[in-house]
Order: C-alpha cells, then structure tokens, then sequence
C-alpha cells in the first residue's frame, strides 16, 4: 500500500491510499515568491482535486469530471510541473532543524531517519512545494510534522499550520505524534474532530494554538 502527500507553503494535502487520508496543512506569512524555485499553487490545485475527486459525491465540485479537467490542464504544462529533489541526509543532525525539535525527535525514540524523512524534512522546511509517495508505515507522518515543527513561529502564539485528516482517529494520531516531537518546543497542538464539544474546541482555539489538526467537518465550524 503507498501513501503521499502533498506539501506546498500555502497548504500541505495528505493522501494515504487507498483510505485516502487526507490532511491540508496551511502555513501563513510565507510568500511562496520569496522561495527558491516554488511550484505556484494553482499548479498543486489539480492534484488536490484528484484527492478531493476521489473522496467527494457525484456533483461537488470535486468529483470525477472536475478532476478530469483539471488534470488534462496539469499535463497540458508538461514536464515543468515535476522536478526531483534528490538530496538525502542520512542523519537527523544533518538537517538543520532546531536543537528542541532533535531532542524531542530523538526522545520520541528516533535514531536514524527513515527513508521519507531523509529525503522529504529538507525540503519541506526550505519551503519547496513538495509531492512525496511511501509505502503505508515508512514515517511520513513524523516527516511533515518535522516540517511543521520546523517552521512554526513560536513566538506567535495563533493558528499557523492546519492539518486535515479524513478521521478522527487519524486526526488524534497525528496529533499526537505533533505534540511528542514539538515537545522541546512547547508546541501548541490541537486536534479538532468530532464527537467533542464545538465550544471547548472553539475555546481552546481562541485561546492561541499554533497547529490544529482536524477532520474537515469541525474545522468547518470552528
Ligand atoms: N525514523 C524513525 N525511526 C524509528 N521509528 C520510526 C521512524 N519514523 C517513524 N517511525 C515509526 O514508524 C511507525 C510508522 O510511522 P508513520 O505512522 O509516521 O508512517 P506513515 O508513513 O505516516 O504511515 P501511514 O501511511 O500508514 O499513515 C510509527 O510507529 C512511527 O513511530
């Protein structure tokens, strides 16, 4: 089973096949045209709706037809689209990342980066649109919190990173695989799913958090 998602400074989207998981991280105050060779959002939109396509009834604005076009627009660029990114950092020391963000990966239990993660944090935290495909159970999930983690602003204590997931459970599980690695960083996470009081959630978030993770139906409402 393989997984991917997709990562771009405005908004990452989460796809494990063949549940087609699916979280939509958004990262504000970054300026996609201040980075290094950014993929333009509209570039990454056809691939959302491809997620969104399979998941979405008849008729949305994401169904199949939707979709249909907005791929036949994707090829119509051709190869520009897709570039390869192919630095690998065998250690976790080698990334760059913040010393809390090492010792809360570290005191998680990890030693060595898995595949993925050596060749999916850099980027990430460089701010590059990212589209990266592993097998089911090879660590994505610890590699775009990694990213998140790394770029959060942790001085401003307000929304900056919202991940979408299709379950609660999912929700749940990435944060708190969000909340064990920002540890070190007294990272604010919340996980915003049903079944919960819709005031509670809407308190924690006027409160200040920096991460909500969410299933797309309360995040709706909050
Ligand atoms: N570098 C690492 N060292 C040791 N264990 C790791 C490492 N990275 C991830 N793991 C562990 O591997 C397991 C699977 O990781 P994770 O859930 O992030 O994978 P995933 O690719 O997101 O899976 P899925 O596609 O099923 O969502 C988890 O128990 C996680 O703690």
């Amino acid at each position: 089973m393989k997984g991917s998602y997709i990562i771009s400074d405005r908004f990452l989207l989460c796809c494990h096949a063949p549940s087609f998981s699916l979280s939509l991280l958004r990262l504000r105050g970054v300026d996609p045209r201040s980075r290094k060779n950014p993929i333009p959002l509209s570039r990454l939109a056809p691939i959302y709706y491809s997620v969104m396509a399979r998941v979405a009834q008849e008729g949305s604005q994401y169904d199949a037809r939707h979709y249909d076009s907005k791929m036949n627009d994707l090829l119509a660029d051709g190869d520009e689209f897709f570039t390869s990114y192919d630095e690998v950092y065998d250690i976790f020391d080698a990334m760059g990342l913040q010393e809390n963000l090492l010792r809360g990966i570290y005191a998680y239990g990890f030693e060595k980066p898995s595949a993925i993660q050596q060749r999916g944090i850099v980027p990430f935290c460089n701010g590059f649109d990212v589209i990266q495909q592993a097998q089911s159970g090879t660590g994505k999930t610890a590699t775009f919190c990694s990213g998140i983690l790394q770029q959060l602003n942790y001085n401003l204590v307000q929304c900056q990173a919202l991940v979408l997931a299709p379950t609660r459970e999912l929700a749940q599980q990435i944060e708190k695989v969000m909340r064990a690695l920002g540890d070190y960083l007294e990272v604010k996470v919340h996980a915003c799913v049903g079944g919960t009081s819709v005031r509670e959630d809407q308190r924690i978030l006027q409160s200040g958090v920096h991460v909500v993770v969410s299933t797309p139906g309360r995040v709706s409402i909050c």
